[in-house]
C-alpha cells in the first residue's frame, strides 16, 4: 500500500487561483520522492494539502488507508502523523534543544523519562548527540536545521514533508546534510516528499521526481527517466536546459520553421513526424572549433566553467544553443561548429491530448 495518494485532487484557492488540478499520485512506503517547477507551479500546495494546511476542493487525499481529506472535511494537520520541515527552522528560542526537540512528545503526552530517552536517541541520529540541554541561539545555522529535522522525526512520523528544507543553508554544509538527510531517511525506510527549487538537488536525492507546472502533475519518473526521456518539452528544459526549436520533421528529419536548422532523421530519437518542437539537451551537442572563416557555423557567446562540463552557448543560424562541452572550453568570440548527436521531438499537442504547459513556463524554465 502506498504511504501517500492523491486521487483527483483540485484545490482552488477562496480568490479562484487553481492550486491544483487533476492530481494523481502514489507516494510508496519508504520512498523518497521531490516535487519540482517553475515558481507558482503548485509544489508547496501540494505539500500543504498533504500536510492538511489546505484542503482539497475535489479529490482524495490517503495517508496509508487513512483518508485524511476528501472534498468534504479533512483531517486536521496535528491528527495526521507527519512530520515538518521548513526552511526556516521554527525553533523556540526560550526552549532548550531538548525541549524543542521533545514537544511533539509533550503533545501526546509520552512520559518524561520515555520522552528523553527519545530525545536522545534522535539528537544522535540527527549528528547532534549531547546537545539536549543547549540554548538554540548558540547553534549555527546548519545546527538549528538539524533540531528542526529532529523535532519532526522524535514521534517516529508515518512520513516526513521537507519544503525547502535545506534551500536557507550555504555549500557546503548542504551538500553535507543532503547527503546525510538521504542516508538517514534510507536506514530508516522514510517516507518523504521534499520540495525544492533545486534541480540538481532533486535528481541526485529522489526515488521518483514529480514535475510540476501551472498545478499539474507534467511527469512522475526517476531521475535517469526524467533526464533521458523527458515526456515534454517543458520537461527537458526544465530539468535540462533543452534548447527548443519549432519546426517539422518529415522523412529527410527536422527542418526548424525559419529554415536555419537541419536535423537528420538518424539523429531524431523517435520516429514521430509532423510540425512541432525539437528539443536538444546540451549535452547532446559536440562544439568542435573551426579555424577556416568560411566553415563558421556558430560564434560562441559565453562561456562559463564547469566542473563537470562547460556552459557555452554559441549564436548559430540565428539561433542560440546552449552546450555542455568537456574537455577545452572555448572562449568568447570563438568560431565553432556544432554538431547536434541526438535530438528528441515533440509532435504538437492536439485537443486530445493532455493540457501543455504554459507558453511563459516553456520560455522562462531556464535557470
Ligand atoms: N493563498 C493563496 N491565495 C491565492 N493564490 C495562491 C495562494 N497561495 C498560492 N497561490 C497561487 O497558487 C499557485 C501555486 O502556488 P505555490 O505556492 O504552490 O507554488 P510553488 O510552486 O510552491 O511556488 P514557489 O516555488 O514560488 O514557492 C500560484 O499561482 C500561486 O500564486
Amino acid at each position: 500500500m502506498s504511504a501517500i495518494t492523491l486521487t483527483g485532487v483540485d484545490l482552488r484557492y477562496p480568490d479562484g487561483t487553481a492550486g491544483l488540478s487533476g492530481i494523481d499520485l502514489d507516494v510508496r512506503d519508504g520512498e523518497f520522492v521531490a516535487l519540482v517547477g517553475p515558481s507558482g507551479s503548485g509544489k508547496t500546495t501540494l505539500l500543504r494539502t498533504v500536510a492538511g494546511f489546505l484542503a482539497p476542493t475535489v479529490g482524495l487525499v490517503r495517508l496509508g488507508d487513512e483518508v485524511v481529506a476528501d472534498g468534504t472535511r479533512a483531517v486536521p494537520p496535528d491528527k495526521r502523523g507527519l512530520g515538518m520541515v521548513f526552511q526556516q527552522h521554527a525553533i523556540w528560542p526560550h526552549r532548550s534543544v531538548g525541549r524543542n526537540v521533545a514537544y511533539p512528545l509533550e503533545v501526546a503526552k509520552v512520559p518524561r523519562a520515555r520522552r528523553a530517552e527519545r530525545v536522545a536517541d534522535v539528537l544522535d541520529l540527527v549528528g547532534l548527540p549531547g546537545l539536549a540541554k543547549r540554548d538554540p541561539a548558540t547553534l549555527s545555522g546548519g545546527q538549528r536545521q538539524r533540531v528542526a529535522l529532529a523535532r519532526a522525526l522524535v514521534a517516529q512520523p508515518r512520513a516526513l514533508l521537507l519544503d525547502e528544507a535545506l534551500s536557507a543553508l550555504d555549500e557546503p554544509l548542504r551538500d553535507r546534510l543532503r547527503l546525510e538527510l538521504r542516508t538517514l531517511t534510507r536506514a530508516q525506510n522514510l517516507t518523504v516528499v521534499h520540495v525544492t527549487h533545486d534541480r540538481a538537488e532533486a535528481l541526485a536525492l529522489a526515488d521518483r521526481v514529480v514535475v510540476l507546472d501551472g498545478g499539474r502533475i507534467q511527469q512522475v519518473g526517476t531521475p535517469e527517466e526524467l533526464v533521458q526521456r523527458p515526456r515534454s518539452a517543458f520537461v527537458a528544459k526544465f530539468l535540462s536546459d533543452a534548447n527548443l526549436l519549432p519546426g517539422t520533421v518529415s522523412d529527410h528529419g527536422f527542418s526548424s520553421a525559419d529554415g536555419g536548422v537541419h536535423v537528420g532523421r538518424d539523429r531524431l530519437a523517435d520516429m514521430s513526424s509532423g510540425t512541432g518542437i525539437l528539443a536538444v539537451l546540451p549535452s547532446d551537442i559536440e562544439v568542435t572549433s573551426t579555424d577556416s572563416a568560411g566553415t563558421t557555423q556558430g560564434i560562441v557567446m559565453s562561456s562559463l566553467f564547469g566542473r563537470e562540463a562547460s556552459d557555452v552557448v554559441v549564436s548559430c543560424r540565428g539561433a542560440e544553443f546552449r552546450c555542455a562541452v568537456r574537455g577545452t572550453r572555448p572562449v568568447v568570440g570563438d568560431r565553432v561548429r556544432l554538431t547536434i548527436r541526438r535530438a528528441l521531438f515533440y509532435p504538437a499537442p492536439t485537443k486530445a491530448d493532455v493540457p501543455a504547459p504554459s507558453a511563459a513556463a516553456l520560455a522562462g524554465s531556464r535557470r
